[in-house]
């Protein structure tokens, strides 16, 4: 990693277990891991590289611990993000509460943080669609409504991770002033090691 200076900062919230570690998994190592959940504490940071009509855009995803435990270190996660992906079980509708209060937090503090919902363990609805609490078209409305996007994603068989991710980058690309892009002071990892800790999952 080091050397590699840091496009774009990713923010991963959402209530525990709902999946954002498998997402980031899946998304940077390409696999599910199965065994045991064991949940984050405090965050986690990866970058990758990823290529964008023809530009290497390089993001930082800083994956937090969805524990109301840790909220305060979340926050602390989100400053200065220019895409937050708010996470929550399409099997479970009290984790879209969580969605909810995120958002709000996005809106009155960072209010240039893009915002990217996503609906986790959509593979859990391929045998028994009554699985579902979550209304992908009210979802969809509520992510129109705050201007944000909305996917549906599955870690374990990787449906739309890639997109996702991709969607964050393009955006970055297509919204971002090309002077702000050249001019701006992107995280040079090799110079701000110590201030990154990454702990503990898994
Ligand atoms: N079937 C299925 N299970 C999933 C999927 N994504 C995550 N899981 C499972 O859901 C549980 C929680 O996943 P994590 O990725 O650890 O959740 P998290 O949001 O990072 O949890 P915290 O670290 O506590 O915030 C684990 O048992 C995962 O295997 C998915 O797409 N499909």
């Amino acid at each position: 990693m080091s050397g590699q200076r840091v496009d774009v900062k990713v923010v991963m919230l959402g209530k525990e277990f709902v999946g954002k570690t498998s997402l980031v998994e899946r998304y940077v190592h390409h696999r599910f891991l199965l065994g045991p959940y064991q949940n984050t504490i405090g965050a986690a940071f990866v970058a990758k590289a990823i290529n964008v009509e023809g530009r290497v855009v390089t993001l930082g995803i800083w994956d937090t611990a969805g524990s109301e435990r840790y909220e305060a270190m979340s926050r602390i996660y989100y400053r200065g993000a220019k895409a937050a992906i708010v996470c929550y079980d399409i099997t479970d509708s009290s984790s879209f509460q969580r969605v909810k209060f995120w958002v709000k937090e996005l809106q009155s503090c960072e209010q240039h943080c893009r915002i990217y919902l996503c609906g986790t363990k959509l593979d859990l609805l391929e045998n028994d669609r009554s699985k579902r609490q979550l209304d992908f078209h009210d979802v969809r409305d509520y992510a129109e409504e705050i201007k944000g996007r909305h996917y549906e994603t599955s870690s374990k068989t990787g449906q739309n991770v890639d997109e996702l991710f991709q969607k964050v980058a393009e955006d970055y690309v297509h919204f971002t002033p090309f002077q702000v892009m050249t001019e701006e002071n992107g995280v040079d990892l090799s110079q701000k090691k110590e201030t990154y800790f990454s702990c503990c999952h898994h």
